[in-house]
């Protein structure tokens, strides 16, 4: 099946009524960090399974779950668990729609407008969209390729690297819907600025200045965790910390008007040197996660509480 706009509202206006909460903020938990999801108020849970549409989460460490709730008196919803290229999720993926109905199949695909496309890794954004979210809060797991971070340190992502899409896996490639966005939408101000100075303040006030970064993320397709030869390639390209998600959900995030904030745990130190014995593995990255948990908990907490409504941004 590939999504058109009717396909995204019919899982919204699902949600919408099942549901008294109309969130204005979303958060997507990342590898091991579902545990924020805990922290929202008179919760309303669903699970993957029972939402029209809705792709299942086949990794270990996220949930399958849709938390909508309140945080410091904010509507919430809360993603635990996202999905991931290597799930064999497209990104995107071509659909043709009228495949049976011409016998020239190359007519049919010259022809733009009869074909959808079925974007899965990203397909909650656009229904937290039409739920009326306006922020969305991106969190992940990373290998940490500066060579100043720490196993347990944050980094607030202040841009990234899309090397899916040097290769054309965007996901907003397919027919553009302007109800969604621009068909070329700006990404060099991806990252907001105002919601990263805020998240420095909270930080700051916490006492978290010593484990806070900023920095490039670089998404990689996976599942195999990097080769020592890839790490030191990634580093020289300007990308301070390496993963498999998060870039493919802010592209479509801002494409749809929304401000994103992101943020990257590393839970691992990529090893770049060949006489290591050190070996990426996710039950690392797992556990880097529950130790930073309670202290990521408080740094989301109050930067919902900071987070103004976004009045001039409607989509
Ligand atoms: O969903 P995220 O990006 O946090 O998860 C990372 C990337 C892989 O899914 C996994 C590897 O341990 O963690
Ligand atoms: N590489 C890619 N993805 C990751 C890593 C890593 O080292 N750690 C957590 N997610």
């Amino acid at each position: 099946m590939g999504y058109t706009y009717e396909e995204y509202k019919v899982t919204a206006d699902w949600l919408l009524a099942n549901t008294e909460h109309r969130p204005l903020i979303a958060i997507i938990c990342g590898s091991g960090l579902g545990g924020l999801a805990e922290i929202l108020k008179d919760q309303k849970v669903f699970s993957y399974s029972d939402i029209p549409n809705f792709p299942q989460s086949t990794v270990h460490g996220h949930a399958g779950r849709l938390v909508f709730g309140t945080l410091k008196g904010k509507s919430c919803v809360c993603m635990q668990g996202r999905f991931h290229l290597y799930e064999g999720y497209p990104i995107w993926k071509r659909q043709t729609k009228s495949a049976g109905k011409s016998a020239n199949k190359l007519l049919t695909l010259s022809r733009s407008v009869e074909f959808s496309a079925e974007h899965l890794v990203t397909f909650p954004i656009r229904i937290f969209r039409l739920l009326g979210v306006e922020t969305a809060i991106v969190t992940n797991a990373a290998g940490g390729l500066n060579e100043n971070y720490k196993v347990g340190d944050i980094m607030l992502i202040k841009d990234h690297l899309n090397m899916p899409g040097f290769a054309g896996n965007n996901p907003l490639v397919g027919p553009n819907d302007e109800r969604f966005g621009l068909r070329f939408p700006c990404m060099s101000d991806a990252y907001d600025r105002d919601l990263r100075k805020l998240a420095k303040t909270v930080a700051r006030d916490l006492g978290y200045s010593d484990f806070l970064k900023e920095g490039v993320y670089c998404v990689l397709g996976g599942p195999s965790f990097e080769t020592i030869a890839e790490c030191n390639m990634l580093k020289r390209l300007g990308a301070d910390a390496v993963g498999m998600s998060t870039v493919h959900e802010v592209i479509v995030a801002r494409h749809c008007g929304m401000r994103v904030f992101g943020l990257s745990l590393i839970t691992n130190k990529a090893v770049m040197d060949y006489n290591s014995e050190s070996k990426a593995n996710h039950e690392e990255v797992l556990q880097t996660g529950r130790e930073r948990a309670s202290q990521l908990e408080e740094m989301i907490s109050r930067l919902v509480e900071g987070i103004e409504p976004n009045n001039n941004n409607v989509c």
